[in-house]
């Protein structure tokens, strides 16, 4: 495996407020980025070190507990909210890939998001802001809101950076992040006691995916797993101490007619001595209003470059990508994501 490194953008100028050209160029460098490899590591985010360490160990608390005692949070596959046990879902098919011999992908999960209580008022789709279920381990819901607050400000800031970047009017994204669609996934990978599988190179901690929305706010420990997909080839990524990864989403290489990639990614934490080496990861998605129509700008649009996405809405788009990975349906519109996947493996 190569040294491959994702970009490191600091973007202080954009939360601190920096001069006109400071701000420019980090909006250069943001480009530049996504239209090469569509992962960033970003510093001078401003979230603290403490906030980041509650998360964490809010993380160590849940998935410490025994598999019968999470198994109480689980939710129906159609609410993307609560427990999710090892082998329940396959991350694959949301990108539209087939994986029917393979085991599914083994890591555990806990998702929180906006809920309709969060935004009184608002008439919106029921069905992607339920109400979470919090579980009962002392003070998690206030170490983990206060990462989903700090995630928040950082997909907002990192959209302010796109508008500025792709040229965009000021203000471009607000328009169509009312009342975002917005889901925390804390991962866990590592295999429960007492369940068997076969530690080959077959198992997959979380299956190749793009993520669905319009970014993704990326917190991981540093133990290895991570693996993008870039000029044909996974390479392993880890982010730097204190800093987050940025991944762009489907909604933004629609809107951009694929000038910016949603890179395709994929976990396999290493195999030392026959077990699997513990990895946590919490993945903020900010994936815009459920009713917001997306498809590629006109700005994006000429005869060179025809349009290779239809309109749809976000809560279309989210619909088929959560049917593949928590319900088992094989997303039929990621026809883009899988081509990307098959060429990777010719
Ligand atoms: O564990 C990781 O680093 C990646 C997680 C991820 O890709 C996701 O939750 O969508
Ligand atoms: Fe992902």
């Amino acid at each position: 495996m190569s040294t491959f490194q994702v970009p490191t953008v600091d973007i202080t100028p954009y939360v601190t407020g920096g001069t006109p050209p400071d701000r420019a160029a980090v909006a250069r460098q943001i480009d530049s980025a996504c239209r090469e490899i569509g992962f960033i590591q970003i510093r001078g985010h401003g979230v603290s070190p403490a906030v980041a360490d509650g998360l964490a160990s809010a993380i160590d608390d849940l998935f410490g507990l025994p598999l019968e005692t999470k198994r109480q949070w689980v939710r129906p596959p159609a609410e993307n909210r609560g427990y999710t046990p090892p082998k329940s879902e396959s991350l694959a098919l949301s990108a539209g890939v087939q994986s029917s011999t393979r085991m599914k992908d083994f890591f555990e999960a806990y998702n929180v998001g906006a809920s309709v209580s969060e935004h009184p008022g608002d008439h919106l789709l029921e069905a992607h802001y339920a109400e979470n279920t919090w579980p009962d381990v002392h003070h998690f819901q206030q170490r983990v809101d206060a990462w989903r607050t700090g995630a928040g400000r950082v997909a907002r800031t990192m959209t302010t950076i796109f508008a500025d970047a792709l040229g965009l009017a000021s203000g471009f994204f607000e328009g169509m992040t009312r009342h975002p669609i917005e889901v925390l996934r804390m991962n866990n990978y590592a295999l429960p006691d007492g369940m068997t599988v076969q530690v080959d190179d077959d198992l997959i901690g979380m299956g190749e995916h793009t993520d669905y929305g319009i970014v993704t706010i990326l917190w991981a420990d540093r133990s290895p797993g991570l693996q993008v997909l870039h000029g044909g080839r996974w390479h392993d990524v880890s982010p730097a101490e204190g800093a987050l990864l940025i991944n762009l989403g489907d909604l933004t290489t629609r809107l951009t007619n694929e000038q910016w990639l949603s890179t395709l990614h994929r976990v396999k934490p290493p195999i030392v001595d026959g077990t699997i080496r513990r990895r946590r990861s919490a993945a903020y998605f900010f994936d815009g209003d459920a009713e917001a129509t997306i498809g590629p700008l006109p700005t994006f649009v000429d005869d060179e470059h025809p349009a290779l996405y239809t309109q749809v809405t976000v809560d279309e788009h989210i619909q088929a990508k959560l049917a593949g990975s928590r319900a088992g349906i094989l997303n039929p519109g990621a026809v883009r994501e899988a081509g990307r996947v098959l060429q990777s493996q010719e």
